[in-house]
């Protein structure tokens, strides 16, 4: 196996407790995981498990209070505001809401180009970088002109996942990207997810409550619960043989469907998109 390109290793989180003396309260506490180049590693867990804050720590957004984070080789977990931004090229972010996670005012080609003129991307360079992020989302050239409140709930995921490959990069931490759409939306979008990294070799975060998403497109599975990771390994070693109590109820509650049918979807699902820019 070769060097992983996020290695997080004893993680600690701890927020500061609210009111009069109150106790920090511990978000993680002690976690491990690592991504490979190219690889999906979802996180699993219950609301309130610690997976926002896990990617959060990743994208130097959480109070790291304890363990390391390393990125290439690298610690990240401490870095000044201009370390992070000379990073933000490598690491990027899609979060869940497609409604507030883009500026309502600027158009999809601002929004695009914004992550480019910040590296000093020439102009006319970035407008064709523009078109080519368009195309490889799914959506028509013409779709820069217009407005995000233009476009559906699917689409406007597109433009985010467009917006955090603008600057080429080589981690992208997913947080519940697909939850706010509707299943046949979903299903679309997680196959660009997976269209993407085959192109590109970019490695995900994949942050899901949704057992069937992370099954069907991890390569590793990591359950969270109570602020640890109680179980991980390959997606169908987890999920077909779930050996912590935690994760045996957790799939119990969300039965997982035969791998045979869900390849079958799939194929019907890619065979969809090619005839279709829709969400
Ligand atoms: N900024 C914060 N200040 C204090 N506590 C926080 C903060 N952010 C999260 N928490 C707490 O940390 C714990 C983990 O939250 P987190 O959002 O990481 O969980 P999650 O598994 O992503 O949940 P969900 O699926 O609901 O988003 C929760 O108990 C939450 O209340």
């Amino acid at each position: 196996m070769s060097a992983p390109l996020l290695e997080v290793t004893d993680l600690v989180v701890e927020y500061p407790g609210k009111g009069f003396r109150a106790k920090p309260f511990q978000a993680l506490k002690g976690v491990s995981i690592d991504i490979q180049p190219g690889e999906t590693v979802g996180l699993v867990g219950e609301s309130g498990s610690g997976k926002t804050t896990l990617g959060r720590a990743v994208l130097g957004l959480a109070p790291v209070t304890g363990g390391s984070i390393t990125y290439d080789g690298k610690e990240i977990g401490h870095l000044s505001r201009s370390q992070r931004r000379a990073l933000s090229s490598e690491i990027q972010v899609v979060f869940q809401d497609p409604y507030s996670s883009l500026n309502p005012s600027m158009t999809i080609e601002q929004i695009l180009i914004e992550p480019l003129t910040v590296r000093g991307v020439a102009s006319g360079e970035a407008r064709q970088r523009v078109a080519t992020l368009l195309e490889q989302v799914g959506l028509p050239v013409d779709a820069r002109s217009r407005l995000p409140r233009e476009f559906s709930g699917g689409q406007r995921q597109r433009v985010a996942i467009a917006r955090a490959l603008a600057l080429d990069p080589k981690l992208i931490v997913c947080d519940e990207p697909v939850s706010a759409l509707d299943l046949s939306t979903q299903a679309r979008v997680l196959d660009l997810f997976i269209e993407i990294q085959e192109r590109t070799g970019v490695a995900y975060l994949f942050i899901s409550h949704d057992l069937a998403v992370v099954r069907h497109i991890s390569h590793r599975v990591a359950v969270m619960y109570h602020g640890e990771i109680v179980e991980s390994g390959e997606g169908d070693q987890v999920t077909a043989r779930p050996q912590h109590p935690y994760t045996q109820r957790l799939f119990m509650a969300a039965p997982v469907p035969d791998p045979d049918q869900q390849e079958e979807r799939r194929v019907a699902r890619r065979a969809l998109m090619t005839t279709t820019v829709e969400g």
